[in-house]
């Protein structure tokens, strides 16, 4: 049987380990000496069967040692190999990150013994109670509420990673976690310290290049939000008197992901290499590509280039009555300010508040997933950060769509593939079901697309045989 291994951790990873040979030459003995097992499945008393199984057994012994010999030391080789590639990465990435790494190392031990001295005053506290130590702090940093913390803490990158993993992936299939952990994480949103009004101004000057009452009739000093990567500040702009927010990247934001990333990348890189395994998962692949997209959304100009183009999608599909996304102002937007039409809404998850704007709150849901996917469809980039805070219903009655920092693409290649593959699906032909999914990028390079289509074809039978 041949070895299908997908890449990336967008699909599932099929895993065959191949019969060993001489231990599938000797059940072939064994079957053609007089088979070793009964129609009921119990094993034959047949003398001739018994020692059969005794040889196969003892093939199967010495074969999976060897087995586990040989794996150990092909192991051992590519480790080997990898040795090199793997110091010379974390050269580079250390070289890359600077001083800066050293300083966010101090910052997150800072962070550690800030929770861990906070952790151990509850549990003294604890003792004294009758109903002995709570069995939240009985986990230790990792209870929900010290890991949140303690992410908050770490800061931005981490704030957004826990956004990432936990609010996103937990709270969207919140069967499957702890309720308190999805309860927990979902704090993460707009909750970072505000970076003081003076530092942004000062931010502002330098980035506009000129007096800040030249451009903002005002701008109000407390902000609505302070998210982990920006501070947002309601405002209104001079001469045409349009509401307006003024995202604002936090100083040092940058350094602080470079460095935090490179860490984990470097983290990911070791774990990897000591446990082959992680590279099934592709951890490292994932961690690139978070690395990737973080970094991106420390840079505004892109988040106007991606609403400009959803905006545009909307004007294109005649939805611009269903849904809309704040139209940005170029003139006093730079890298680290984006300045943008301020939208009046609540967000989708606030039922309360949706339900005194609409009568019908679930015709909301549908039309922003079906703009949404329209989108996946018809714009170049499409919103890869849809979470509760970013998907608005507006007094309007229309759909906001608020937070271009994070997108994703399909190219037309993958959009093709994934036609054929869904098709391939309903026919159940199995052999252009592997090359789209080796289109689509799916698997490792160089797999037998004829063994990838049989092993299809075994798992989606066994599917539909315990259906
Ligand atoms: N155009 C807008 N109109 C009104 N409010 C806005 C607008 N843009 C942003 N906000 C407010 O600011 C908050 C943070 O904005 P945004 O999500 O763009 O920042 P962020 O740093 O990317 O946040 P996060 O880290 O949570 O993704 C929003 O949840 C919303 O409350």
């Amino acid at each position: 049987m041949a070895v299908s291994s997908f890449r990336s951790g967008r699909l599932p990873l099929f895993h065959h380990p191949q019969l060993p040979n001489k231990a599938a030459s000797a059940a072939c003995t064994t079957r053609s000496i007089g088979g070793f097992k009964k129609p009921n499945g119990r094993f034959s008393s047949n003398p001739k069967c018994g020692r059969a199984l005794f040889l196969f057994a003892q093939y199967s012994q010495s074969s999976q040692a060897q087995t586990q010999q040989d794996r150990f030391s092909s192991r051992l080789q590519s480790s080997l190999e990898n040795l090199p590639k793997l110091l010379e990465d974390i050269v580079q990435t250390s070289i890359s990150t600077g001083p800066r790494g050293a300083l966010r190392l101090a910052q997150g031990i800072q962070a550690f013994v800030g929770v861990g001295g906070e952790w151990l005053a509850d549990v003294s506290r604890s003792t004294n109670e009758p109903t002995g130590i709570p069995s939240q702090l009985q986990l230790g940093l990792l209870s929900p509420l010290y890991l949140r913390k303690l992410f908050e803490r770490m800061g931005a990158t981490y704030i957004k990673l826990g956004q990432i993993t936990f609010c996103q992936f937990i709270a969207s299939a919140p069967t499957l976690f702890p309720p308190e952990y999805v309860e927990e994480f979902q704090k993460c949103f707009d909750r970072a310290p505000a970076v003081p009004f003076e530092d942004i101004q000062a931010i502002l000057r330098e980035e506009l290049g000129r007096p800040i009452d030249s451009i903002y009739e005002y701008i109000d000093p407390t902000p609505i939000a302070s998210a982990s990567i920006a501070q947002v500040h309601g405002a209104r702009l001079k001469g045409s008197q349009d509401d307006v927010v003024i995202k604002v990247l936090k100083p040092g934001i940058k350094d602080i992901l470079v460095a935090d990333l490179n860490f984990i990348y470097i983290a990911a890189r070791i774990l990897e290499f000591l446990n082959p395994d992680f590279s099934r998962a592709s951890l490292v692949g994932i961690v690139k590509d978070i690395r990737e997209s973080m970094l991106e959304e420390v840079d505004f100009n892109k988040e106007a280039t991606n609403i400009e183009s959803f905006r545009r999608y909307l004007e294109a599909m005649g939805l611009t009555r269903q849904a809309t996304a704040p139209r940005v102002y170029n003139y006093c937007s730079t890298r680290r300010v984006l300045t943008m039409e301020r939208l009046y809404g609540v967000p989708l998850t606030d039922l309360d508040s949706i339900s005194s704007l609409v009568s019908s709150p679930e015709n909301s849901l549908i039309t922003a997933l079906n703009v949404w996917f329209g989108s996946l469809l018809a714009c170049e980039t499409f919103h890869a950060d849809v979470h509760a805070g970013n998907l608005w219903l507006l007094r309007d009655g229309r759909i906001g769509f608020l937070d271009f920092g994070i997108v994703g693409r399909i190219s037309p290649k993958t959009w093709a593939a994934m036609e054929v593959f869904l098709a391939s699906i309903a026919t159940e032909e199995y052999e252009s079901m592997a090359s789209a999914l080796i289109e689509m990028g799916a698997t490792n390079q160089n797999i037998d697309a004829k063994a990838f289509a049989r092993d299809l074809e075994k798992i989606f039978s066994s599917i539909q045989a315990s259906i």
